[in-house]
């Protein structure tokens, strides 16, 4: 179980957000909503305990989160908007940089969106909608319960998305949660959205 209570963000000197609470159970899913600016990527990150919140407490489990920053990191996948890939590496080799992983995990990953074919190409081919996908492709490499995106769906095409739709609904079969920043129309069945303009600070 995840939970917000009564978390604030200040960007700059700004308060951006505050007295947002949540709570997310296994199986669960959350969107992630609201115009340019209402904070969704901040509260993201936050919960990837990237930023610190200005004000409030997110607990896993019960206990506070943010206390133990690389336990939580073990808990989750986060995939910003930045698609952080090094073009100057073959695509199977971006998947293999933050551990060891065998060829055929890297693969299996790959073909969850679609880019297997693409494996030993140098990434800085990939077009920009298949950046995006090799970025996305990190999560089937994950154990971790708990997937924050960011804008997931910028630059995917049709078939991409329902993909990426079917990854998120097996991994909440699994027990896992996935947390979505979009302006885009996303199906998560049971979703609950959350508009962060009412949050504005
Ligand atoms: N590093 C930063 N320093 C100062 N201000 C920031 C920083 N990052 C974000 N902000 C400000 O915080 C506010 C919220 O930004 P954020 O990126 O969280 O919004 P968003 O809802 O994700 O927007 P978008 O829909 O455009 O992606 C904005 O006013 C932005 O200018």
């Amino acid at each position: 179980m995840l939970e917000a209570r009564s978390l604030a963000a200040i960007r700059g000197e700004r308060l951006v957000f505050r007295d947002v609470s949540f709570s997310l159970a296994s199986g669960g899913a959350l969107l992630l909503i609201g115009p340019n600016g209402a904070g969704k990527s901040s509260l993201i990150r936050l919960l990837a305990g990237l930023t610190p919140p200005a004000a409030g407490d997110l607990l896993w489990q019960g206990e506070n989160a943010l206390d133990d920053p690389p336990s939580h990191a073990t808990r989750l996948c986060f995939v910003g908007h930045m698609d952080a890939i090094k073009p100057g590496l073959t695509v199977a080799d971006n998947l293999g940089l933050a551990r060891k992983r065998t060829r055929g995990d890297i693969i299996a990953a790959l073909a969850t969106v679609d880019l297997d074919r693409f494996a030993d190409l140098p990434a800085r081919l990939l077009s920009s909608g298949q950046r995006r996908r090799l970025a996305l492709s990190r999560l089937a490499l994950s154990d971790a319960p708990l997937w924050l995106l960011d804008e997931p769906t910028t630059g995917l095409d049709a078939a991409s998305v329902r993909r990426l739709e079917r990854n998120f609904a097996g991994h909440r079969a699994r027990g896992g949660m996935v947390i979505a920043a979009t302006h885009l129309p996303l199906d998560l069945p049971g979703a609950v959205p959350f508009d962060l303009s009412r949050m504005a600070a």
